[in-house]
Formats: structure tokens, sequence, C-alpha cells
């Protein structure tokens, strides 16, 4: 008979904990070390200036090689929040977003710029784009688009006006809640920002026939107005419910389950070239037969390959459906401004159209959950 193996004994609670509490010291040092060497980076190239976005787009990379078991979702949140504790000790930068806190712009914010950094509420979209205009925030997050709904109206607008530019894009996946204070028998009105609302069209046709919308300047605020008013029920995020403390009357709410809203991360500064790029460009044509097909045509003689496309009418311009309104173009393609084909395309456009501006170039990035 063959004798058994003495197995090694099972590590304890003690060994087990022990073992723990050295791993807590060595990410402690690493994350000391990783501080100084990003002091020591920012004295060499100066403040940084595009670099969060391509921080952003190196988190994304990191993301894809954990193994588990810790969720892609906590890898990421750790991961930015490192990042930003340490671009926080080189640089004290503000981010504008369209608050108050817990709307789901803030929640971008969060997702991208973490905890470390100053996040700054401000009323209305237009506003966001001020603040990053002026000087006052680096950075802002305004939501560009939305899978169930489309464009988002203010923030072409803003983009119309200004000459920011777009540095990173962060699409996130939206769960709306019905949050009230009293029951849903209760409820004679749903407040929510227009976006939401038009999200949850089906189901408050469904399920609150008969009962008013009210549009108002984000979530967060109908959550405000719900806290205050039995009668009223906001259509806003989990958290803002829970930050108002009010109840979930539903959830999930959305009409396509695969609701995302793929937010802009905006600056002054153009983001860097990292291998995995789009750029977004603003233009007019003539107003004259065969314009638009001739700009579209340059794009593909050039290959670029297009992820969004978007005509807007010009603010002011018209009475919609007349002859004569005019007409911007937003369209975004796969590759960066610096790239050859992307410049020979934007140099040929550039001769057709009468006016054209280029938004940014900036990282792809996964949704987020
Ligand atoms: O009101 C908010 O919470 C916002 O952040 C704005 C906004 C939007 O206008 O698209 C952002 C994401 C959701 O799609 C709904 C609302």
């Amino acid at each position: 008979m063959s004798k058994k193996k003495p197995q090694p004994a099972a590590p304890t609670p003690r060994t087990l904990r022990a073992q723990i509490a050295k791993i807590d010291r060595e990410l402690l040092d690493a994350l000391s070390d990783r501080a100084s060497l990003c002091q020591s980076l920012a004295e060499a190239v100066g403040a940084p200036g595009g670099e969060a976005e391509s921080s952003a787009a190196a988190v994304d990379k990191l993301v894809e090689k954990n193994t588990g078991p810790v969720t892609e979702r906590s890898v990421r949140a750790v991961l930015r929040e490192v990042e930003a504790a340490c671009r926080a000790i080189t640089t004290h930068e503000r981010v504008a977003y369209l608050g108050p806190e817990h709307t789901y712009s803030h929640q971008a914010a969060l997702h991208r710029f973490g905890d470390a950094t100053e996040l700054v509420p401000v009323g209305a979209i237009g506003a966001v784009f001020d603040e990053v205009a002026s000087g006052s925030c680096e950075w802002g997050v305004v939501p560009l688009e939305n899978s169930t709904h489309g464009r988002v109206t203010d923030t072409l607008e803003a983009f119309a006006k200004s000459e920011v530019q777009i540095c990173g894009e962060l699409p996130l996946r939206i769960h709306h809640c019905l949050l009230g204070k009293g029951k849903r028998s209760d409820v004679r009105r749903v407040a929510s920002k227009a976006q939401a609302l038009a999200q949850c069209g089906s189901w408050l046709t469904k399920h609150l026939p008969g009962v008013d919308t009210q549009p108002v300047a984000s979530t967060a605020e109908a959550a405000v107005m719900a806290s205050a008013d039995p009668a009223v029920a906001a259509i806003a995020s989990e958290q803002a419910g829970v930050h108002h403390g009010l109840r979930v009357l539903a959830h999930g709410i959305e009409d396509q389950s695969d609701n995302i809203t793929r937010f802009a991360v905006i600056g002054m500064a153009p983001a860097a070239k990292t291998g995995g790029d789009k750029t977004a460009i603003v233009f007019e044509v003539a107003h004259e037969p065969g314009s638009l097909a001739d700009a579209m045509a340059i794009f593909k003689r050039a290959k670029l390959n297009l992820t969004w496309i978007e005509s807007f009418p010009i603010p002011g311009s018209r009475t919609a459906g007349q002859e004569g309104g005019r007409y911007l173009f937003f369209v975004e393609f796969l590759g960066h401004q610096t790239e050859l084909r992307a410049r020979r395309a934007i140099a040929n456009l550039e001769k057709k159209a009468v006016q054209l501006r280029v938004l940014g170039s900036y990282p792809q990035s996964p949704p987020i959950d």
C-alpha cells in the first residue's frame, strides 16, 4: 500500500490576515512610489495638459487584463481613484458638470475623474461650456447622445457656439427609477430632464396614463422637487433617490434595457493620439443640390469609417422646414486628426465647406456599467 504524502497545513485565519496586511502595506508603498514618479514627471514636462484622457485610456487597457475575482467595475474604480489621487498632488483641476449632485452627468464625471478631483455642479449644459471656455474649470462633462432618444440638443447647440474641444468620450449605461415621497397612486405629475422623460416615454404611457410630465433642468433637480411634494414623482437615478430620501416606485423604467448615454469630456487642450481614437468635426455645406453628398464622398474616398452623424439646424437661421434654413453636420470617424488620411479628408472638406471646425480627437472608450 502506498503511503499518503503529508498535506501542508491549511493557513490559519491569523496567517491569512497577516498576509493581507502585508499586501496592504505593499499597496501603500506602491501608491507612494507612483505619486513620487507622477511628481517627477510633472516637473519634467510641466503641468499636465491633455493627459487626463490618455490616462483614462490607459485605465481602460489595464482593466482588460483583469482576470478576477475582483469585478471589472471595482478594478476600474480603484485604478481611477489611484490616478485621480496622484494627479491631485501635482495639479488642482476642476471639472464642471450639469448639477446638482447625483445627476447622471455627476456619475459620469466621477467615473472619469474620481473623488479626488474637484467636481463643480452648474445649472445648465451651456454653463458647463462657459466654465471651461473661461478657464474657470479645466474640464467639463456633457451628455452628447443617447442610444434610445438620440442627440442632446443643448450640447450640440453649445458646440455650435463654443471653441471648446472634445477630449474624451464616456458611454455610461443609464437605468432610470421612478422616485417619490409617497405611493405610486399619489403621483399626479412626473418631472425629469426632457431626455430622461423621452427615454421612458412608453413606460409612462403604459403605467401612468394621463399623468402630466414636466421637463426640468436635470434629473437630480426633479428628485429635489419630488422630495418636497408627494404628488410629484421624479425620473432619476437610484442614488439621487437615496440622497433625497425618496422611495423607488419603479426600477429600470427605461424603454430600452440597453440604454446608454455617451458623454463627452470637454476641455481646451487637444488629446494626444493613443492609436484607438475617434475624431469629431462640425461643418456647414453650401445650400445647393449635391453639396452634402460631395462632402460625404470625401470620407468614402479617404476610407474613414463613420461612427456618428447628426444634422442640426443652426440656431436662429430659419423657420423649421422652410427653404433657406442652414444646417450644421456633426460627423465622427475612427482615427486621430493628426493621421494622414484624416488630415487629407479634413483639408478637402475645408475646401467645400462654408465653415468647418474640428471638435477634437479622443480615445474610444467602452461602455461603463
Ligand atoms: O439630468 C441629468 O441627470 C443629466 O445628467 C442629463 C442627461 C441628458 O440630458 O442626457 C444625461 C443622461 C441621461 O440620459 C439623462 C439626462
